[in-house]
């Protein structure tokens, strides 16, 4: 079956004025500017499947927004290949902008002083979406996403949690293919936070449209992925899922234990390697999965009054994989 987004050695060249000092620079610069070369993007591949939602991570400035504009047909790239459902996207067809969409959580794409609902009824005239399904749109939307009653709100009222709500609705009237999502939950409080991420979830799970989301919260990432691709300084540095990174990245295991006696000295002197931190009878410590069970059989001698075992966060885990020092880096 042909891939959503099928891309291959992709590159994107930034050409940056380089600002010179002073008000000589300053003359110099307008009259023979220079540039320098930012590399955003160096040569990546990425492969997905109709109907999967993918995880695109990385730390700020990696390149995720540029893939993303590349994917969509606002910048085209430097070299390389880009096919998102069998389009060149730079090409910017009518036919293949009818398919998809492009939310970004900091830029708004609805108009500021005017109804969402208006704003909507310029998108049913731009992608020719007939009036009946498009009334059945916007109420299944809103009512999904419990915003119908503010649909005739100028947006500059709205919270921003009930604007980025309305832009995802407008986002999706058009029924888009494909959906790319750069960072759709920034700055929300927690409850947007929430009902954006079940909404969205509930929206991939029909299968029927392909899902690239970047997001700085983690919680978004592994409630609605069970694939991420990581990019790092322009490079994909991980294409797999999230079990597998946690696998891959160690990390060990988080043992907190409450002792009823203080161990010890020497007990503990022994595994001050793996000690995290202490408070009173409470111990934290972090070991390789494998030493835990004998770990734990040598508290004993200290009666432990309560022990439990936790995995590291997967923040954690994320910041290894963004880590230079990654051994692991590879694509899988
Ligand atoms: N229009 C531009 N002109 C020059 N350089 C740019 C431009 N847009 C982005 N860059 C640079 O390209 C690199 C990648 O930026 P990009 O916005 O794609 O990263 P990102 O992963 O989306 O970051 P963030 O998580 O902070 O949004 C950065 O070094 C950035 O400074």
């Amino acid at each position: 079956m042909r891939k959503a987004v099928d891309v291959r050695s992709l590159t994107k060249r930034y050409k940056v004025p380089v600002k010179q000092e002073g008000i000589g620079g300053a003359l110099r610069g307008i009259l023979r500017p220079e540039y320098r070369v930012n590399e955003a993007v160096k040569g990546i591949d990425i492969g997905i499947e109709p109907g999967e939602t993918v995880g695109f991570i990385g730390p700020n400035g990696a390149g995720k927004t540029t893939v993303l504009k590349m994917c969509s047909g606002i910048l085209s790239p430097t070299s390389g290949y880009v096919r998102i459902l069998g389009h060149e996207p730079s090409l910017r067809k009518r036919e293949y902008l009818r398919q998809i969409s492009f939310v970004m959580g900091q830029r708004s794409q609805l108009w500021w002083d005017i109804p969402a609902i208006d704003s909507f009824a310029l998108n049913r005239d731009i992608y020719e979406i007939p009036e009946k399904r498009f009334r059945q749109r916007v109420n299944d939307l809103s009512s999904a996403l419990s915003v119908r009653s503010l649909l005739s709100v100028p947006l500059r009222n709205l919270s921003l949690g009930e604007r980025m709500k309305m832009e995802i609705i407008g986002s999706l009237l058009h029924d888009p293919k494909i959906v790319f999502l750069d960072e759709p939950t920034i700055g929300l409080d927690l409850t947007s936070q929430r009902s954006l991420r079940s909404f969205v979830g509930e929206y991939s799970r029909s299968g029927e449209t392909t899902i690239m989301l970047t997001s700085h919260y983690m919680e978004d990432i592994v409630t609605l992925c069970r694939r991420i691709i990581v990019i790092n300084e322009g490079r994909i540095v991980y294409d797999g899922s999230l079990e597998e990174a946690k696998r891959r990245m160690g990390g060990g295991q988080i043992v907190k234990v409450r002792f009823a006696s203080l161990p010890e000295e020497e007990w503990l002197d022994q595994r001050r390697d793996v000690l995290m931190s202490c408070q009173d009878y409470d111990f934290t410590f972090r070991l390789e999965r494998e030493r835990v069970p004998d770990f734990i059989a040598s508290t004993g001698r200290w009666m432990p009054v309560d022990i439990s075992v936790e995995e590291p966060p997967i923040e954690d885990t994320i910041e290894r994989l963004y880590g230079k020092e990654n051994p692991h880096a590879e694509v899988t």
